[in-house]
């Protein structure tokens, strides 16, 4: 038996394609593999809330289910808007007028704990013994429901079921505490990823885990500070790269500049997310001086080097295919040409909520240019397979359109693992990896050979000149570097999972 059950793909007539026009758009956005999210911070700008608009744009990729901007002022209650859908979905005009300050920070979701819905969106923004509070998160606490029932025990209300809220009920406990001494306190229950954005009444606060699992950077821009996921929001805008806010490092922004609340850890603790380098993060970004689309393209290089084939033809599967196939091609010599044509109008690619919407999906995001492959042995670059959704679908195109062969090269090792720490990959079970050995993964895709990139061409492609530096692996090698409770999983924190524990 070679194919696992849910990976089995049920043929797709146009009819039953018609219902699916009016499912609704929020459950129809699924990211592969669940994107993640994006923050962004703007501290003493007259612009602050146009700038964060234009960084959320940079950042789509990251979120594509829920955007939000909480704005302030200094003077009047903080201003806030959150809705369902993309940045440009959720900000018209209107909106737009109703915000204004020179703080504000914004939020693009893609759920990884608590389900995609209004309430789950960022920023969260509440009112308690800290004055006013906005926070935007993009990560995975993985403590979170175990200090939640602590909380709930104590008597906190939660308006959210999402892990980010627990920060700030922790932050609430601290009655009479300054509002930086009170982060650093809620911080140090707090275990697992999270890059944060903290808005109160007259200042910025920012912070990285210890493991430094998701990226956040440091910019100037005329008087003001701004913080933002990824740099590629920098460009868009402008702004000054300043630095990287490093892994365990708690900064605060006011008028008197950027001040060090908590200072970094050692580099050689961190666990950055080399899955940021393969698939989330935009090729136009730089994380810890790498600029990714250059990884990218010595991930190519690599696999060409580990598993050399004679083809005539690369080509990507895009978007992020694109680099790697060009260094693939770069250190092969085989010409590179793009014969897939990507939709840009559907997004990344979808997962839910069902087998038959992805295979609809990933139908309507590629189509194949046939006459540049016809007769052809042809080498397909892609990023990641993790269910194999998409590499089977475009093996059947090359092949009905008459390409002599077909290779599959993968710019980064099997997806294996469940990742606990803001990438929402789907359980086990539906990796294709998980299920299959490669030998059974090649005759599931149809494919005359199939490589991956291993572990190590995959570090060295991202080697960094701070050469000590730590990558998160987790997903490819089950090494997970920060230990989580069994059976962890996204819908933990809606209300009938909850476990109370004893009061204390
Ligand atoms: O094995 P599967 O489950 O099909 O998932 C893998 C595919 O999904 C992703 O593309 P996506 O459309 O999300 O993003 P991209 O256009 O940025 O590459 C990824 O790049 C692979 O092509
Ligand atoms: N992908 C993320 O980083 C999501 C942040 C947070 N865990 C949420 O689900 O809202
Ligand atoms: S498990 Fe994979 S996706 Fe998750 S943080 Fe680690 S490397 Fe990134």
């Amino acid at each position: 038996m070679d194919r696992p059950t849910p990976l089995l793909t049920p043929s797709l007539s146009i009819l039953t394609l018609v219902p699916l026009c009016f499912v609704r758009y929020e459950s129809l956005v699924r990211l592969y593999p669940g994107e993640e999210c994006g923050v962004f911070a703007v501290c003493g700008h007259p612009n602050a809330v146009t700038l964060s608009t234009y960084g959320l744009y940079a950042l789509q990729h990251r979120g594509e289910e829920s955007a939000g901007i909480a704005a302030s002022d200094g003077k009047h209650p903080f201003r806030i808007h959150r809705g369902m859908g993309l940045v440009s979905q959720v900000f018209d005009s209107a909106a737009l007028a109703s915000l204004s300050g020179s703080m504000a920070i914004g939020h693009v979701r893609y759920s990884t704990t608590g389900s995609s819905n209004l309430m789950n969106a960022q920023p969260i923004a509440v009112v308690c013994s800290q004055g006013e509070l906005a926070l935007a998160h993009n990560g995975d606490i993985v403590n979170a429901s175990e200090l939640r029932a602590r909380l709930e025990n104590r008597g906190s209300i939660f308006q959210t079921t999402t892990d980010s809220e627990v920060i700030l009920h922790l932050m609430a406990q601290r009655v009479g505490k300054p509002v930086e001494e009170a982060f650093l306190w809620a911080l140090d229950q707090t275990e697992g990823a999270y890059a944060l954005v903290l808005m109160a009444k007259d200042k910025i606060l920012a912070a990285r885990d210890p493991q430094g699992f998701r990226p956040l950077s440091l910019g100037r821009l005329d008087d003001g500070y701004i913080l933002s996921s990824e740099t590629c929001a920098f460009d868009l805008l402008h702004v000054q790269f300043l630095r990287d806010i490093a892994p365990g490092e708690v900064i605060s922004i006011d008028g008197d500049g950027v001040h060090v609340l908590r200072a970094p850890r050692p580099i050689e603790t961190a666990a950055f997310c080399i899955f940021e380098y393969v698939y989330f993060a935009r090729p136009d970004s730089t994380i810890h001086g790498i600029n990714v689309s250059q990884a990218r393209i010595q991930m190519g290089r690599e696999l060409a080097r580990l598993y050399p084939v004679e083809a005539d033809l690369v080509i990507p599967v895009p978007d992020s295919g694109n680099y790697a196939a060009l260094g693939f091609s770069e250190e092969s010599g085989i010409p590179f040409n793009f014969a897939f044509v990507r939709n840009h109008y559907i997004g990344r690619t979808f997962l839910q909520p069902t087998q038959l919407i992805r295979d609809f999906n990933v139908r309507i995001k590629l189509n194949l240019v046939q006459e540049s492959v016809r007769g052809k042995r042809v080498v397909v670059v892609d990023d990641s397979i993790v269910r194999g959704t998409t590499a089977r679908a475009r093996v059947a195109n090359l092949r009905e359109a008459g390409a002599s062969e077909v290779h599959i090269r993968v710019s980064c090792p099997p997806h294996r693992f469940a990742c606990h720490y803001g990438i929402d990959f789907p359980d086990p079970g539906s990796l294709l990896a998980n299920q299959l050995t490669l030998e059974r993964i090649q005759s599931y895709l149809n494919a005359d050979s199939i490589g991956y990139l291993n572990i190590d061409g995959l570090l060295r492609a991202c080697g960094s000149p701070e050469s000590s530096m730590g990558f998160c692996t987790a997903c490819f090698t089950g090494r997970y570097p920060v230990a989580f409770r069994r059976g962890l999983h996204k819908e933990i924190l809606e209300r009938n999972q909850l476990t109370p524990l004893a009061a204390k």
